[in-house]
């Protein structure tokens, strides 16, 4: 079975660090836009009561002008109290505003975070499995929790905030030159420098959080997979070199977010520093000036309370900053994944489609060639083929749904990921499985057959040539409809955390019963279901790893053939299983796969045995096909590969009628 690349430094397939760099902020935003359109009245609303709650804030300092120039001034104690009940209440409805508007966000914002989950993990299920072979599951975990929790983040608090920050400091600026315009020029003298921290700071940041975000994926990555291969970790004793390789990749993350630091305290430094120098600076200035009667001690006192009050929202910039790159870094990830190709549903138009280049008239005359020796049924293309293009394919529409079995005509495959230039993995596969036959596929390792049995269920897409399942061409039929025609079992069975009835029932359509899946236990040899502390009703552990390999295996069967499919493609599914347990399995299978067509890949004599006929793949065509001891005599590498595999060949050799 293929595996994915090896983990560790880059496992971002299209990560380009270059482009961070190069990318706008606010357009990688904005493509938030439709998730964030449902809920922008109540987003509006608390932005506008944001703004409200920091102006409300701003009108302290007007209120301490007036009782310092009016009621202390003039020794009114009365005056002096009712200042501090209306400070009081400012400070209230401050206080109120801000609640009201976090019990707006909060609620529209957990429903926009669970939305985007949603989507991606929907895309997730739809991507085709080359996009799998290539991302590590680790990048895409933390596409799901880290970067969406960012996203929720910042539109709680920074796309909030550096408007409403924005609008408080451009009405406390206004203010303060209205107080006194002298004194505002020198609070605004910062203001330029400032900016120009600001931008060169983003520029920096949003390289290094996209860093950080992917050295995140990096790391998860590694944890999964020390966690699920936890028994080769402990089996081999590599517990220590699978610490020292986390150690290295937590070391590394750990110098990116130190690098954040640091240019996030570079940044504070300068946005604390320049504006406190400034209202030091206004403060002596305004001092002299009333001194020199110039300016009335109210003013001042208003003036420096209204700069004080701006402190907050000009220091929380560079944070508010830091994390709107960071958002804008996860939302480049997020779509990352959402742009990617899904699989296309050709159920419209897949016809065509399907032709692959080959035009329908060419690929009728072609299939009356596609002929495994003239014993097959094959269906002949009718003498003279119909004249116009668009017309429906004649053999397909003539016979299509009539048994015709499963055939594979001048497949070529490379994987997308493969060199352009190299010899395709399958070359020119022409293969006719007749209806209700098994055929054995066999070959040697590396030579392609868990290949050739995915592009089965379309988990890969031919590079040329087509497949077609009773006449039907496998691109026409929509996913639904083929894979409900098509059940597999792989070598590596794969269980999921649920009951061990629920795995089984998988395979089955809606409203399947606990004879169906009594039926498909049977005929898996996994009767040992009911016998688990809760019978069908078990929970497996995490990827059934709570059971035997063998257990596992015979699993995956009954869930393959519980739904009594019509095509069965099987990946060495009884490898893992004791000669006695192969053979009731076999014998058992015998009856299900008497009117189903099954391709069944196998490495084992006795697994050849359960087909009819047996195919030899070899270098990237079928070789041979024929019974096993026709192959075992005409085919020297045939009978190489069998007598091989396990060096029990002659013991378990089918015999010469051995009713097959
Ligand atoms: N996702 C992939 N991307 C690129 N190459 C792949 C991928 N999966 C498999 N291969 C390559 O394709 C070749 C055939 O692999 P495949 O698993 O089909 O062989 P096989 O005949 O089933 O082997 P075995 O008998 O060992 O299971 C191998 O050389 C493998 O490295």
């Amino acid at each position: 079975m293929p595996t994915k690349p090896a983990p560790a430094t880059d496992l971002v397939p299209d990560a380009a660090p270059d482009a961070a760099e190069k990318r706008s902020t606010v357009r990688a935003l904005l493509r938030l836009w439709p998730y964030v359109r449902p809920v922008r009245a109540r987003l509006g609303t608390a932005a506008v009561i944001a703004i409200l709650a920091s102006c409300v804030g701003l009108v302290i300092p007007l209120v301490l002008k007036w009782m310092v120039d009016g009621p202390v001034a003039d020794g009114d104690p009365a005056g002096v109290w009712l200042g501090a009940l209306y400070l009081l209440l400012l400070g209230l409805a401050e206080a109120l505003l801000f609640g009201v508007r976090r019990w707006l966000v909060a609620r529209p914002l957990a429903g926009v975070e669970a939305g985007m989950r949603a989507d991606l993990y929907r895309r997730l299920q739809r991507l085709p499995v080359a996009f799998h072979d290539r991302w590590a599951s680790g990048q895409l975990l933390s596409r799901g929790t880290t970067d969406l929790m960012l996203l929720r983040m910042f539109l709680a608090f920074p796309l909030t905030f550096l408007l409403v920050n924005g609008v408080t400091i451009l009405v406390g600026v206004g203010i303060m030159l209205v107080q006194d315009w002298t004194l505002g020029l020198v609070i605004l003298g910062p203001a330029i420098p400032v900016m120009i921290t600001c931008g060169i700071f983003e520029k920096k940041y949003s390289a290094v959080a996209r860093r950080a975000q992917d050295q995140v994926g990096d790391l998860t990555t590694v944890v999964e997979e020390s966690v699920l291969g936890i028994r080769i970790v402990k089996g081999f004793g590599r517990h220590r070199s699978q610490a020292r390789a986390f150690h290295e990749l937590s070391h590394t993350l750990r110098g990116t977010e130190l690098r954040k630091a640091r240019l996030l305290a570079a940044i504070w430094a300068v946005i604390v520093t320049l504006p406190e120098v400034a209202i030091g600076a206004a403060l002596v200035v305004g001092a002299v000036q009333v001194a020199d009667g110039a300016l009335s001690a109210g003013t001042l006192v208003a003036f420096l309370s209204t700069a004080l009050a701006l402190r907050w929202p000009v220091e929380s910039i560079g944070f508010l900053l830091a994390m709107s790159q960071e958002a804008a870094t996860a939302t480049d990830r997020y779509f990352e994944v959402m742009d990617a190709e899904v699989e296309a549903d050709p159920a419209a138009g897949g016809r065509a489609a399907g032709a692959m280049g080959v035009p329908p008239l060419e690929r009728s005359r072609e299939r009356g060639r596609v002929d495994d020796g003239g014993t097959s049924q094959a269906v002949r293309a009718p003498g003279e083929a119909p004249s116009s293009e668009q017309r429906p394919l004649p053999e397909v529409s003539a016979n299509a749904g009539r048994p015709q079995g499963l055939r594979f005509e001048h497949v070529r495959f490379r994987y997308p990921d493969a060199a352009p230039d190299s010899t395709p993995l399958l070359t020119d596969v022409d293969l006719h499985i007749r209806p209700g036959e098994s055929m054995a596929l066999v070959g040697a390792t590396g030579s392609g057959k868990t290949t050739l049995t995915a592009l089965v269920p379309r988990l890969h897409e031919v590079t040329e040539g087509r497949i077609t399942l009773d006449g039907e061409d496998i691109t026409a039929l929509s996913r639904e409809e083929l894979r409900s025609m098509v059940a597999v079992a792989f070598e590596e069975p794969t269980l999921f955390s649920a009951t061990v009835g629920e795995n089984v029932l998988m395979g089955a359509g809606e409203g399947a019963d606990d004879e169906a899946l009594d039926r498909a236990l049977a005929v898996a040899q996994a009767d040992f279901a009911h016998a688990l502390p809760q019978g069908t009703g078990t929970q497996v552990g995490e990827q059934g790893l709570s059971l035997s390999g063998g257990q596992r295996q015979r699993l995956a069967l009954a869930r393959a053939v519980v739904g009594r499919p019509r095509f069965l493609v099987l990946d060495d599914p009884l490898s893992a299983l004791d000669v006695h347990t192969e053979a009731a399995v076999e014998a058992a299978l015998r009856q299900v796969l008497a009117d189903t067509t099954a391709l069944i890949v196998a490495h084992r004599p006795s697994t050849v045995l359960l087909a009819d006929r047996v195919a030899l793949l070899s270098e990237g065509r079928i070789a041979a096909v024929g019974t096993h001891h026709e192959l075992l005599r005409t085919s020297p590498e045939y009978a190489h590969l069998m007598s091989g595999s396990d060096g029990h060949e002659g013991d378990e050799g089918p015999q010469e009628g051995d009713g097959r």
